[in-house]
């Protein structure tokens, strides 16, 4: 204990010398309490302050580091067109008769959920009993690994980026196909570069050609799915269980001749296939992978696994999920309470979307309509995601008239209405225009985006999705970016991170609510603005020892959560190195709130 307020000592000293804004306002106050009177002294406070802001400096690094991952395992994403009306996981439902599914998978009575079958969503998992938040739900490993659609020339054995001159290092010596290097882990090995796609393509001769055309990468996966029909009969027979929605897909001409000419002809001509798959087969696992493959890993993987592509899609989930960047396994876990024969769901979308772009991407990738709860409800479950601000009116907001229809008109609605109307077509040409400018800003650039959210303050919901992404980069950014790293930041850019944070906190609790990474990271972020807003206020004597605590009452409550959650992340990923850098910083101010409420 001792050695520990010592140390903070230390930690004080460092933040004094990297104050910034403020100057000199990191002098220390005087004490206020006796040293050796029982409690903490006013000085020992602030030195341990000092230590908690220099850890919260560093959690905004860490912070800012993870926000690309988050997108991670949402199964892959292509086009088409829809299947019938979509969800409704009321319908009258029975036990699938499809034993095969969920055999030798775990012990029935250990089991979380069953399998159930709808007309309308085919299998989806029920949970069996209720269910904790954090409990694991599935966890398995994939039937098969491989690259997602488009890529640049990479190992097939641990997919990192080789070279991409045309000339890499090395080519595996039986079938030529680049590689790292001889000693490549996943040489070998059936979650990479395996002995059958070797033997398969060193008998079609590849050895003596040239480099692989990048086109060539995007057959790779739907090979090694093929491949398992001899390599391992039960991955297969499980495999070949899954939907691939071939009557839609074979309806919609540029989905099928894209596979034709860049799956199909490549594997049954060029790798010289033909006698083993027949076209139709090819195009069956091009639509198993488009419609149920996770992206794995952290370099352009997609994986199918044995259970988790029955579970359901709905644009509010109910579970979080994650992969091991090593062995791809996934896991799946309740983000929060399930109830005993409530659908366990994921989303397939990305959940910051709007519901016109998530309808829209569902269809055209995973060829159903949703009619979830969020998409049925035009404000979204009260978040606004989607609503304009009125052109005619100062305090109305524009909403589809009938969210489930794509060409319904929108209108001014609410108490301050004014019953303007615009039509479908108008509001996706300008929020399509609006989302174009958005990807043109250079996403570390904070003034660029600052402007971009000026620019449209008078024609989006400050809720708007594309408004909520451009805040996402700065929340991220504010504490990172050069020239605005946490100690660099005056109040007043604090205090907008802070805001920020707090509102995207209020979005993901109704969009993703529960143990989910996005909340997790957003509440990790929040904690540093808070602790350091109220330590520069509580060293310039702005703000008295009791609201002191209380401010660091809610530093402590979004570690904690942000902890707990980010606690379920494998610990290798950033998020879980976030997590145990949340549960450290946790542990400090349990220690300073201690000592200032004893103040
Ligand atoms: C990954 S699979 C899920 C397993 C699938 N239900 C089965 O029986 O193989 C995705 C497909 O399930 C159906 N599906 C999943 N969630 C749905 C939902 N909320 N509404 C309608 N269909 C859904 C769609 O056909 C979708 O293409």
């Amino acid at each position: 204990m001792n050695k520990g307020r010592k140390h903070r000592r230390g930690g004080r000293n460092r933040h004094k010398g990297k104050a910034g804004g403020g100057g000199e306002a990191a002098e220390e106050p005087e004490a206020e309490v006796e040293e050796g009177a029982g409690g903490p002294t006013v000085e020992e406070t602030a030195a341990a302050a000092a230590e908690a802001v220099d850890a919260a400096s560093n959690a905004a690094q860490v912070a800012a580091s993870a926000g690309v991952s988050l997108q991670q395992s949402q199964p892959a994403r292509t086009e088409t067109k829809p299947k019938a009306k979509a969800p409704s996981t009321k319908t009258a439902d029975r036990l699938t008769d499809d034993p095969g599914v969920t055999e030798g998978l775990m012990l029935p009575e250990e089991r979380a959920f069953v399998v159930k079958n709808s007309d309308i969503m085919g299998r989806y998992l029920v949970a069996a009993r209720d269910l904790e938040p954090g409990e694991v739900i599935i966890c398995e490993e994939p039937l098969v690994v491989g690259p997602s659609q488009a890529f640049k020339p990479f190992c097939l054995g641990c997919y990192q980026r080789i070279e991409d001159d045309g000339r890499p290092a090395f080519r595996c010596e039986r079938c030529g196909w680049p590689l790292c290097g001889r000693a490549c882990r996943g040489a070998g090995a059936a979650g990479g570069h395996s002995a059958a796609e070797c033997s398969a393509w060193a008998a079609a001769g590849l050895r003596g050609r040239g480099p692989p055309a990048p086109l060539a990468y995007q057959a790779v996966m739907a090979l090694r799915c093929l491949l398992l029909r001899d390599a391992r009969p039960d991955a297969w027979r499980r495999l070949s269980q899954m939907e691939s929605h071939n009557e839609i897909r074979r309806k919609l001409p540029e989905l099928w001749r894209h596979n034709q000419a860049v799956v199909v002809e490549r594997i049954r001509e060029d790798w010289k296939m033909a006698d083993r798959f027949t076209e139709d087969e090819i195009h069956t696992v091009c639509g198993i992978l488009e419609v149920n493959s996770f992206e794995v890993g952290q370099h352009g993987t997609r994986a199918l696994f044995p259970t988790a592509f029955l579970l359901a899609h709905d644009c509010v989930p109910n579970t979080s999920h994650s992969d091991d960047t090593d062995d791809f396994s996934l896991t799946v876990r309740a983000a929060h309470a399930i109830k005993r024969g409530q659908p366990i769901t994921l989303s397939y979308a990305y959940t910051l979307q709007g519901t016109l772009k998530r309808r829209e991407h569902l269809r055209e990738s995973k060829f159903f309509d949703c009619a979830c709860a969020r998409c049925a409800d035009a404000t979204e479950l009260g978040t606004q995601v989607s609503a304009l601000k009125c052109p005619k009116c100062p305090r109305g907001f524009l909403l589809s008239s009938a969210p489930l229809d794509a060409h319904a008109p929108w209108r001014c609605g609410g108490a301050a209405a004014c019953g303007f109307v615009l039509d479908a077509h108008s509001v996706r040409l300008l929020v399509d225009r609006i989302n174009e400018e958005l990807e043109t800003v250079d996403a570390n650039d904070v003034r660029a985006l600052e402007a971009f959210l000026k620019k449209y303050r008078n024609v989006l919901h400050s809720h708007h999705y594309l408004a909520l992404s451009a805040k996402h980069s700065l929340a991220q950014l504010y504490g990172k970016a050069q020239g605005y790293t946490i100690h660099e930041l005056s109040d007043e850019l604090l205090a907008r991170k802070r805001d920020i944070c707090r509102e995207l906190v209020r979005v993901f609790d109704v969009l993703e609510p529960g143990l989910t990474r996005l909340r997790g990271i957003c509440l990790y972020e929040l904690h540093a603005p808070l602790l350091i807003l109220a330590t520069r206020g509580f060293e310039a004597r702005a703000i008295a020892p009791k609201e002191l605590a209380a401010r660091l009452q809610e530093v402590v409550a979004c570690l904690e959560e942000a902890a707990r959650i980010l606690a379920l992340e494998p610990d290798t990923s950033t998020e879980g190195i976030m997590g145990q850098a949340a549960a450290d910083a946790l542990l400090r101010m349990r220690d300073w709130h201690r000592a200032v409420d004893a103040l």
